[in-house]
């Protein structure tokens, strides 16, 4: 079984997320892909995020009719921040019989170079990559790599923060967010 991990803060999950997640599903090698639920990214300040649980439940009705796409709280009990290679780490180990392959943005291949022990995760995982529209340069040592995957998939330029701002700011937001999340949000009365 082969599982593609999308990370992210997910504050809140948007229709950009489940659009990528969808059709890498769908169109990939991959028989699943878990969205992992980050508590705490160690680029990004920790300010303006809910609740862990709030954020998964979120996760979890935007997916929960797809049964290709699953909500993951595996970082919710590992050390913070959390660092990519310590998830992995403690995932191989669960699941010895999974391979496990990471999904991420141009954007964040972009940074990649950064990340903790990346030559460590490149050894070990593909890496399947998708457009997104970005300022920088992908580093020439990820280019021809083997493990580096670069995969169409269709661009939709929303963001949680542009989200976050809006609601804040009185707009509507609703054909931005999965039905069932925008439902939970407005109820929950989040980011107002
Ligand atoms: N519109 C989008 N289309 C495709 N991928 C996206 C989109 N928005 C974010 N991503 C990617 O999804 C993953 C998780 O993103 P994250 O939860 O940080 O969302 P975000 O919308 O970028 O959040 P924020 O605006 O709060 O920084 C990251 O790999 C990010 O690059
Ligand atoms: O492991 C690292 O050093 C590392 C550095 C930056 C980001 N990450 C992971 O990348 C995920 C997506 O990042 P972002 O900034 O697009 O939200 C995030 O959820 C983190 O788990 C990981």
């Amino acid at each position: 079984m082969k599982i593609g991990l999308y990370f992210g803060s997910f504050n809140p999950i948007h229709i950009g997320h489940l659009v990528i997640a969808n059709h890498i599903a769908e169109h990939s090698d991959l028989n699943q892909v878990w969205f992992v639920v980050t508590p705490h990214n160690p680029f990004k300040n920790k300010r303006s995020l809910l609740d862990n649980y709030q954020r998964l439940e979120m996760v979890y009705r935007a997916t929960k009719d797809y049964n290709k796409l699953k909500p993951s709280d595996i970082e919710f009990s590992l050390p913070q921040p959390n660092y990519t290679i310590n998830t992995l780490t403690y995932l191989q180990e669960k699941y010895p019989d999974y391979e496990f392959a990471l999904i991420m943005g141009e954007d964040n291949l972009k940074s990649f170079h950064k990340w903790k022990n990346y030559e460590l995760i490149l050894e070990n995982h593909d890496l399947y990559v998708y457009p997104r529209i970005s300022k920088g340069d992908i580093e020439t040592q990820f280019h021809n790599h083997n493990k580096v995957h670069f995969i169409d998939a269709p661009n939709m330029e929303l963001s949680s923060t542009f989200i976050r701002k809006s609601i804040k700011a009185g707009k509507n937001v609703r054909p931005m967010l999965p039905e069932f999340v925008w439902e939970y949000l407005d109820e929950m009365n989040f980011y107002k």
